[in-house]
């Protein structure tokens, strides 16, 4: 008999009551809710204006010439995009020490800017700004001889190269070469020309030596010829430096904090979002974490739908404000069908 357990709820610890439909249950997870604002597309730019090229590494994501990128974006954008962060891929223009093909007026990301300012002027566009894709040795700055970072060569060469593309068009500028003083060089130039009203700062404040990155190298044809970048990359267990790197770039200006990845990371997320609820927190699920969903779907371990909306919601419940992901037309796609419902 049940009967004994009839009396065991107390009143107010009924849950069921205020989630049994689901208006109800939206109503309990609005601050986690994944709307288009919440998105940002990243999307690869290559030199020849007319080429697709996909990526073997990467099912489902392709690297975009501009008329291309045109094409594919159009379509996104009605769907809802409000924002992408663009990276640059070169393949016949020459890699040097310096990445001088990082800001040259042949960069595809140069070239592409102030076209895709035109054609889409409702969308928020972020520069990742990196030497690694454009370095001879694939690391993302300048280096000694004896091959160790030479850190005021590289903050120097990373201001010039976000400079570059600000005064091309972009709103964001991105540092993710986790270079010491970048956030200050970058944000006292922008200064010293007078963009210091136009042009936001989003920093990949915590940035971690992660196993996540292979597919990306990939793609971004940015593996570095030799070692690794565990000298200017956070440790993967190192919270406390994780925790200093926030605070140092929020002391040098940035407008805008990242942790990257973010599967293996969402304590520090959600330390970096308690300590600074001011600032936007971005987070980018990066292309390992998007090929492993992506082939754990292919094997029929989740399905891709659900799965995915409830690790993105996960984000947004630890303190993502937004989600830079590669899954992100797809997720339009969902957005619109449930308004349609
Ligand atoms: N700056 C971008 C990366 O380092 C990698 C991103 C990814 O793996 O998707
Ligand atoms: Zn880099
Ligand atoms: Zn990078």
């Amino acid at each position: 008999m049940a009967e004994k357990y009839k009396n065991m709820v107390s009143k107010k610890h009924y849950l069921h009551s205020g989630i049994f439909n689901q208006t109800l249950r939206d109503w309990q997870s609005l601050k986690s809710q994944v709307l288009p604002i919440n998105l940002m597309y990243p999307v690869f730019i290559i030199e020849n204006d007319d080429e697709v090229q996909t990526i073997s590494s990467m099912p489902g994501v392709c690297r975009y010439g501009i008329n291309k990128l045109k094409d594919h974006l159009t379509v996104v954008v009605q769907k809802g995009l409000t924002s992408i962060l663009v990276f640059g891929v070169i393949e016949t223009l020459s890699k040097d020490e310096h990445g001088t093909n990082a800001d040259s007026a042949r960069n595809p990301v140069i070239r592409a800017l102030p076209k895709l300012r035109e054609w889409f002027p409702d969308l928020t566009i972020a520069c990742d700004v990196c030497l690694c894709p454009y370095t001879s040795h694939g690391h993302c700055g300048i280096l000694n001889p004896n091959g160790t970072i030479d850190n005021p060569s590289s903050i120097k060469r990373i201001a010039e190269v976000a400079l570059a593309y600000a005064k091309a068009g972009a709103h964001i500028v991105a540092p993710s070469d986790m270079m010491d003083g970048r956030i200050g060089a970058i944000k006292s130039l922008l200064i010293e020309h007078n963009l210091q009203n136009s042009v936001s700062l989003l920093s990949y404040s915590c940035k971690f030596a992660s196993n996540f990155y292979g597919p990306f190298r990939d793609a971004a044809r940015s593996k570095p010829s030799f070692g690794d970048r565990k000298c200017y990359q956070l440790p993967i267990a190192g919270e406390g430096v994780a925790l200093r790197a926030a605070a140092r770039d929020v002391e040098e200006g940035a407008d805008m904090l990242m942790v990257k990845p973010i599967m293996a990371y969402m304590d520090v997320l959600k330390q970096v979002k308690d300590r600074y609820p001011e600032y936007p927190v971005f987070v980018y699920q990066v292309s390992g974490e998007y090929t492993m969903i992506y082939n754990a779907a292919e094997k029929g371990v989740f399905q891709l739908k659900p799965a995915l909306m409830e690790i993105l919601q996960s984000y947004r419940r630890a303190g993502a404000d937004v989600i830079i992901t590669y899954y992100t037309p797809l997720i339009l796609d969902w957005l619109q069908l449930k308004h349609q419902l």
